[in-house]
C-alpha cells in the first residue's frame, strides 16, 4: 500500500454519513411480496431453507420476513462473496450471528473454480437435518432444499457452483451483475446426486421496510438495489465515506489522486479525468453560447461503485 506524507487530515473525514433526509420505502418494488407468497406456499416440499447474503454485510439487510415465515424449516445462513469481504473478525461476527439465533453458517464464494466451502454444503446441510422430523416427506429419498436471499447476493451462482462441484455440469441458473434477474419463482434444480439433492430457486427479495437508510445504503452499495433508485451519486458518496472510515485508501492509488479526501466531487472529478469520462455541455456566457467540456461525474460515480463491486478496491467489511 502507497504510503502518504501525511494523513493527518483524515482525522478530520466525516464520522457521520448526512442521508439528507432520504427515505427508503420506494425503493423496494412491489412483486416482491409476490415472490415471498410464492415460497411461503412452496414449503411443503422443502427439507432446508440456504439463506444466501453478502458477506460484506453479514450482519444487516437479511430479509425479517424470511425469518418470520419460513423459518418452519431448519436453515442455514451462507455468506458468499468471501472473497470480497475482510473478514478478520470473522469470529466476533459468528458470535453475533448466534446471539441472533443463526446458529448454522458457512462462507463461500461462488466464483472460485473448486472453493472447498460449496463442497462442504451438502454433507451441512445433511448434518442439519439429522434427526429431523420430515414431516409428510418421510417417504422421500431425496432432499429439497429452497435456496433464498436479498437480489443479487449469488443465489444463481451458488446453485451453479454447486452442480459444477458435485455433478461435473454446467449452468443451470441464469446470473446476472442486476438485482432481480431470478424472477421466474421457484425452479427446482438438481444439486447433487449422492444423496439426491435438489434446490428451488427463488427470486431476490428484499425487506418490504429496512431497518435503517445506513442498511439500504450498504444493500445498495452491494448491488442488491437498481442504482438508479437510490441514485449513483450518493452510492458512491457513501462508498468514499465508508472506505475512508476504514482506512482503505486504495482508491488514491487507482485512481491516481495525490492524497485521501474526503469530497466525494473532487474524487469524482479525478476518476472522470484519469477515465476520459467527460461530457460537453452548452452553457450561457457573458459572450452568448459556449461548449465547454466537463467531468461525467454519473459516470465516474459509476466506475468507482463497479470498482469496489468487483472487488478492485480491496475486501471490505461494512457492517
Ligand atoms: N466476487 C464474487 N462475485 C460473486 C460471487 N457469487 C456471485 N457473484 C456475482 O454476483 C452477481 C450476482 O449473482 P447472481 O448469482 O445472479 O445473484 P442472484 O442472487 O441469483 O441474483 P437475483 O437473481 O437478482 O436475485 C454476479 O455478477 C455474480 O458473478 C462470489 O462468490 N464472489
Amino acid at each position: 500500500m502507497r504510503l502518504f506524507p501525511s494523513l493527518r487530515h483524515v482525522d478530520k473525514f466525516r464520522t457521520v454519513f448526512d442521508f439528507g433526509g432520504r427515505e427508503v420505502a420506494h425503493w423496494f418494488p412491489g412483486h416482491m411480496a409476490k415472490g415471498l407468497k410464492q415460497m411461503k406456499a412452496s414449503l411443503k416440499s422443502v427439507d432446508c431453507i440456504v439463506e444466501i447474503h453478502d458477506a460484506r454485510i453479514p450482519l444487516s439487510g437479511r430479509n425479517p420476513l424470511f425469518q418470520n415465515t419460513l423459518d418452519v424449516r431448519p436453515h442455514i445462513l451462507v455468506l458468499n462473496k468471501m472473497d470480497l469481504a475482510d473478514l478478520s473478525n470473522k469470529q466476533k461476527i459468528l458470535k453475533k450471528l448466534e446471539r441472533d439465533g443463526v446458529k448454522n453458517v458457512l462462507f463461500t464464494d461462488c466464483l472460485k473454480q473448486a472453493d472447498n466451502s460449496i463442497k462442504k454444503l451438502v454433507p451441512t446441510v445433511l448434518e442439519i437435518l439429522e434427526n429431523k422430523p420430515r414431516f409428510n416427506r418421510d417417504e422421500n429419498i431425496d432432499y429439497c432444499m429452497m435456496v433464498i436471499g436479498v437480489p443479487n447476493v449469488g443465489k444463481s451462482s451458488l446453485i451453479n457452483a454447486l452442480r459444477r462441484t458435485n455433478l461435473k455440469k454446467g449452468r443451470a441458473s441464469r446470473v446476472g451483475g442486476e438485482p432481480g434477474i431470478t424472477k421466474a419463482v421457484l425452479t427446482k434444480i438438481q444439486v447433487s446426486e449422492r444423496p439426491k439433492m435438489y434446490l428451488l430457486d427463488t427470486p431476490g427479495v428484499l425487506p418490504p421496510k429496512i431497518e435503517s437508510v445506513e442498511t439500504g445504503m450498504k444493500l445498495a452499495l452491494c448491488g442488491t438495489i437498481l442504482d438508479h433508485l437510490v441514485g449513483e451519486d450518493i452510492i458512491a458518496d457513501y462508498l468514499l465515506y465508508s472506505l475512508n472510515k476504514l482506512r482503505n485508501f486504495s482508491y488514491v492509488e487507482k485512481y491516481e489522486l495525490q492524497e485521501p479526501s474526503d469530497d466525494i466531487q473532487l474524487v469524482l472529478k479525478r476518476i472522470a479525468v484519469k477515465l476520459g469520462k467527460t461530457q460537453r455541455v452548452k452553457a450561457l456566457t457573458g459572450v452568448g453560447n459556449i461548449t465547454v467540456t466537463i467531468p461525467n461525474y454519473t459516470a465516474a460515480a459509476y466506475d468507482f461503485i463497479r470498482a469496489f463491486r468487483k472487488g478492485d478496491l480491496g475486501q471490505v467489511m461494512l457492517d
